[in-house]
């Protein structure tokens, strides 16, 4: 592909992702699928713009005075110290030559930013990020910006990290322990795809997991006999590092309203050497040890793997998602036995999916009281800036009787 055919894909595949809630790098993979004469360089070069315009859709939309897919591509260009007009000629599978209206914004000096189009954020967040970050604002928005490393949680049902470490430097891969979490290993240079090509991750030696998640499944403390109800288990991330942590031992009842989502925890399982999970989508009035709530969210903790989160969030899905988060927290709540603790986590950093939730539960249920998760924080507060990692929120609660 020429450069210019590059620039017109990507524009495609942005169009393309403004009609789907599907993944930007499902449509990628998809639309590639579809055009075998474009090599590996062209798709990550393509994948690579894409991305880049979800990162600076606001900037590159305030640039242009326009917010569409095309006029974000030539904003990235000029970002980079190109001048559009070379790639849109309108020649053989270039975009079109650039409108009037485009050279005229091209032409216009820059206008000073509005907050959220400096922060790369959505401006509606902006109440909600400010109360979260306060005077970090901007540093933590740029922290977002890069692109995540690789992380992996070791099974420790299968290998110790440092044995992980060597293996993985036998097949090419460097891998770092993570500060904070035990079983952690951040790969900088690594992708997911080369990754799981490995024999080792074949042999179930790990999963993929951020190093945030992996501190969450460890304040859970699971010990080895628990009963364990994760609640909204999804594919079993969690689950699956609950199970490592209690060494395969005891009960953990993975439910979720997504029997497909369940599925996918058998294989894993299976891999991991995990023989302790069972799924279900119905719960009888039974109560456990440890409840964990890791509930739907915004995904903001997540923008750095996933830029075009940022563009596709809208006020009306937030407003959904705090009522059923709300709704959720009571539900699972329920089924905490007297002694017992309820973990809540979202990989979203807004306080009205986090810490408010946790107040407004509180309020009503005085049976629960916090555990704090240090000597410094009551509820882990993680994010790119502050620990490294994706962005997280982690609350625990003791249930008295
Ligand atoms: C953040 S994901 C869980 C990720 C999973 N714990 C992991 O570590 O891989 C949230 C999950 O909540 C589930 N969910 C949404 N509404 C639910 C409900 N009413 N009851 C139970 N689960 C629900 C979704 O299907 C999704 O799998």
């Amino acid at each position: 592909m020429t450069p210019a055919a590059r620039l017109q894909a990507a524009i495609d595949v942005l169009t393309a992702l403004e009609t789907t809630a599907a993944p930007a790098d499902r449509v990628l993979r998809e639309y590639f699928r579809a055009r075998r004469y474009a090599g590996s360089k062209d798709r990550a070069a393509v994948a690579e713009r894409v991305f880049d315009c979800f990162r600076h859709a606001g900037s590159y939309a305030w640039r242009m005075n326009e917010a569409s897919p095309r006029a974000r591509v030539i904003a990235s260009l000029l970002a980079e110290g190109a001048d559009p007009a070379d790639f849109f000629t309108g020649a053989s599978y270039a975009p079109a030559a650039l409108t009037k209206e485009e050279a005229a914004a091209l032409a216009a000096p820059p206008r000073d930013p509005p907050l959220h189009v400096e922060g790369e954020f959505p401006a509606f967040l902006e109440p909600e990020l400010t109360k979260a970050f306060g005077a970090d604002l901007f540093a933590e928005m740029a922290a977002m910006q890069p692109r995540a490393p690789v992380g992996i949680r070791v099974n420790t049902l299968r290998t110790a990290r440092e044995t992980l470490v060597t293996a993985l430097a036998s097949e090419g891969f460097e891998a770092t322990p993570t500060p904070h979490a035990a079983t952690g290993l951040r790969l900088d240079g690594a992708t997911t795809s080369k990754l799981s090509a490995s024999g080792l991750f074949a042999a179930g030696h790990f999963e993929f997991q951020d190093e945030a998640a992996q501190i969450c499944a460890a304040l859970c403390d699971a010990k080895p006999g628990m009963r364990v109800l994760d609640y909204a288990a999804g594919a079993g991330g969690k689950a699956l590092a609950l199970a490592a942590a209690m060494n395969n031992k005891g009960e953990i009842v993975a439910h979720d309203i997504e029997a497909g989502r369940l599925a996918m925890i058998g294989p894993r399982a299976e891999r991991a050497g995990v023989s302790i999970i069972r799924t279900t989508t119905s719960l009888p009035p039974v109560q456990y040890d440890l409840v964990l709530l890791d509930a739907p969210c915004s995904g903001t903790g997540t923008w750095r793997r996933q830029p075009e989160l940022r563009v596709r969030f809208t006020p009306e899905r937030l407003a959904q998602l705090v009522a059923l988060q709300a709704k959720l927290i009571a539900d699972a709540s329920r089924f905490v036995a007297p002694g017992g603790r309820l973990v809540y986590a979202t990989c979203s950093v807004l306080p009205c999916e986090n810490d408010e939730h946790i107040a407004a539960f509180l309020g009503t249920h005085p049976e629960f009281a916090p555990v704090p998760v240090s000597d410094r924080e009551t509820f882990f507060h993680a994010s790119p800036r502050r620990t490294q990692t994706d962005g997280f929120f982690t609350a625990v609660l003791r249930r008295s009787t």
